[in-house]
């Protein structure tokens, strides 16, 4: 995260104030309304006592509509401390309810990976979720207390300016003093949000690794828990230390502006006693004259710290408005090319080069290849050749940097990006195992037929995987998961988590619930399974992708031999592509890589054989 100095501008004054009022405008009245009686109140106090006491030295005064009226103002004063945080919180969990919707709506919006893979964006996520979104509740919240304080201060000093216009001087003087130490310590506030942004996520990441199951095994086997437990630690430490660092200014800005208040405040007291005695203010005007520098100096407590806490807030919403306003990371459609038609002749990859980063190697190198609309393509090659690279730009995840992928002749880049995914459907390698119920886990293939059983039990029958399923204890219905109860019942114990191989097949029912997609895309859809269930699974495999296009991916080159076309990439370029037996024929690279293969299985076998 780079220490340029966070800013803000008019528009974001704006955007906090249409925040606000799309919150529910009712409540935000309400809460000013509250915020002006609020602040008048203290004033009405002060100045119904002085009445009172002036009444009481004076026996022919009548006393009975001021006492009546001070009682008032006593039980405003009494309600008001609680009414106010409680709509004040009210209006907050409005405003961050809205803020945190348009946030991960923007992210979810976000068509392909590049932003997310970008780490200073994930900083500014992370600030953003953290205190950008809760940044306009305190915007407004500051505002409003700013509001009371400059009421309540406008006020007092009226009426000290009534008993004293030189006390104005003083106190006006150290009001500005600490105004401008609060706003200097407000942005040096953001600046250090900003740089710890990092560090917090980091720290995060070490506990999440510590916590989650699914590290659990690693971190015991190879005994982790000290290391990452100590590298948290660091960074801990380090967030302390920037945090301590930060309270010591606050305390010293804060210390010093207190005791010039006092101070103040202290030498009005001395002239009050003194014109009293020489009888120049009663003692009704003594009493007003302490309550009044003491409003002033309340007041001007509510305004710093709330102009403070503004300023922060605003600062840091900079980081949620970027993130809200960040440009899709894909260009849109020129010609805007209303539909996608269902694909009748192939996908086309001509002279594609991509590479994450400007200043990160070629991942693939003028690619070109097909994958007709009605046939079994498999790509093969070792680690790292660019496999599931060229898979993300099939469903535009990224673009390519160089040439075009070609739908049926027309650019990716002129189709509408969520149409273009709903035609197509697919296991990734790191396909997700989702802590929700099994029926969800599959039924996440088609949100539109989440609810449909029938539907979910015929993707699970087609991967293989139903009858393990409805052998749960709640079925379907049943949490693959030990971290959540199953929600429909109040049942901790029924939650189960399955073997890789299981979890494999799950995701491959997701996939193949979407029965109606153009292209299939398989990324070692069969890795964790054994030898007689992945017979099984792409048996089914071969019936469910007849007539449509189908990309394989695959290490283990037994299940790619039926492939209609079999392409070979290696360091981003294609380098071999035929039918099995033609492949074999050319002794290139693949016949080198499936006989190593086939070799490890009849060596096996001979083994068996001699026992
Ligand atoms: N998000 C990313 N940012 C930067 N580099 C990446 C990213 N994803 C992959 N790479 C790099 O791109 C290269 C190709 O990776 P890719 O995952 O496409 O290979 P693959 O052929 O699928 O490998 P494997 O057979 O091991 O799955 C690798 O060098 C990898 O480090």
């Amino acid at each position: 995260m780079n220490e340029e100095q966070p800013r803000y501008t008019a528009g974001s004054l704006r955007a906090v104030a249409e925040l606000a009022w799309s919150s529910g405008r009712g409540r935000l009245l309400l809460r000013v309304a509250l915020a002006v009686v609020a602040s008048a109140v203290p004033v009405a106090l002060a100045w119904l006592t002085k009445t009172v006491l002036d009444g009481l030295a004076d026996p022919g005064r009548p006393l009975l509509v001021p006492v009546l009226l001070l009682a008032l103002a006593g039980v405003a004063a009494a309600v008001l401390p609680h009414a106010v945080p409680y709509v004040e919180a009210e209006l907050q969990r409005a405003i961050d309810l809205i803020c945190r919707q348009r946030l991960y709506a923007a992210v979810a919006r976000l068509p392909g990976l590049r932003h997310l893979e970008d780490p200073r964006f994930q900083d500014r996520l992370a600030l953003a979720g953290e205190t950008g979104s809760s940044g306009p509740a305190e915007v407004v919240g500051g505002a409003l207390a700013g509001v009371q304080g400059t009421l309540m201060l406008g006020g007092f000093l009226g009426t000290l300016a009534v008993l004293n216009p030189w006390m104005l001087l003083p106190v006006g003087l150290a009001g500005l003093v600490a105004l401008h130490g609060q706003f200097r310590l407000s942005r040096y506030r953001a600046r250090v949000h900003g740089r710890l942004g990092h560090a917090t996520r980091r720290e995060f990441f070490y506990a999440q690794l510590l916590n989650s199951t699914s590290a659990a095994k690693e971190v015991r086997l190879y005994g982790l828990g000290g290391l990452f437990g100590a590298r948290m630690l660091t960074e801990l430490r380090w967030i302390n230390d920037q945090r301590s660092r930060m309270d010591r200014r606050e305390l010293l800005v804060q210390g010093s502006h207190g005791a010039l208040s006092a101070v103040v405040a202290g030498a009005g007291l001395v002239w009050a006693v003194n014109a009293a005695r020489q009888g120049r203010l009663t003692v009704g005007d003594v009493a007003m004259f302490v309550a009044a520098v003491a409003g002033v100096q309340d007041g001007l407590a509510i305004l710093i710290s709330s102009a403070g806490r503004t300023h922060e807030a605003m600062l840091l919403f900079g980081h949620y408005r970027h993130v809200v306003g960040t440009e899709p990371d894909l260009a849109r459609p020129r010609k805007g090319l209303g539909a996608v038609r269902p694909l009748r002749t192939g996908i086309e990859l001509r002279d594609v080069w991509f590479r994450y980063g400007d200043d990160l190697p070629w991942v693939l190198r003028g690619v070109s290849m097909t994958i007709p609309a009605d046939g079994a393509t498999a790509l093969v090659g070792p680690n790292g050749a660019g496999k599931s690279t060229l898979v993300k730009l099939l469903c535009r995840f990224y673009d390519p940097t160089r040439g075009t992928v070609l739908w049926d002749g027309v650019d990716l880049r002129e189709l509408p990006v969520e149409e273009l995914r709903r035609r197509i459907g697919g296991v990734f390698q790191d396909y997700v195992c989702y802590d929700l119920t099994a029926a969800d886990n599959i039924g996440l293939g088609d949100t539109g037929v989440l609810d449909d059983r029938d539907r979910i039990v015929a993707a699970a029958r087609r991967a293989g995987i139903h009858e393990a399923l409805a052998a749960l204890p709640r079925g379907y219905d049943t949490m693959l998961s030990r971290s959540f109860d199953t929600p429909a019942y109040d049942d901790p114990g029924t939650g189960v988590m399955l073997s890789g191989g299981q979890w494999q097949r799950v995701a491959l029912a997701r996939a193949l619930l979407r029965d109606r997609t153009d292209l299939l895309i398989l990324d070692e859809p069969s890795a964790g399974l054994d030898a007689e269930a992945e017979h099984e699974v792409h048996q089914s495999l071969r019936e469910h992708r007849a007539g449509r296009a189908g990309l394989l991916i695959s290490h283990r080159l037994s299940t790619v031999r039926e492939a209609d076309t079999i392409v070979v990439l290696s360091g981003g370029e294609v380098v071999e592509r035929g039918a099995h037996d033609a492949l074999m024929d050319t002794g290139g690279l693949y016949a080198r890589l499936f006989r190593l293969q086939a070799s490890g299985y009849q060596e096996q076998e001979q083994d068996r054989a001699w026992s």
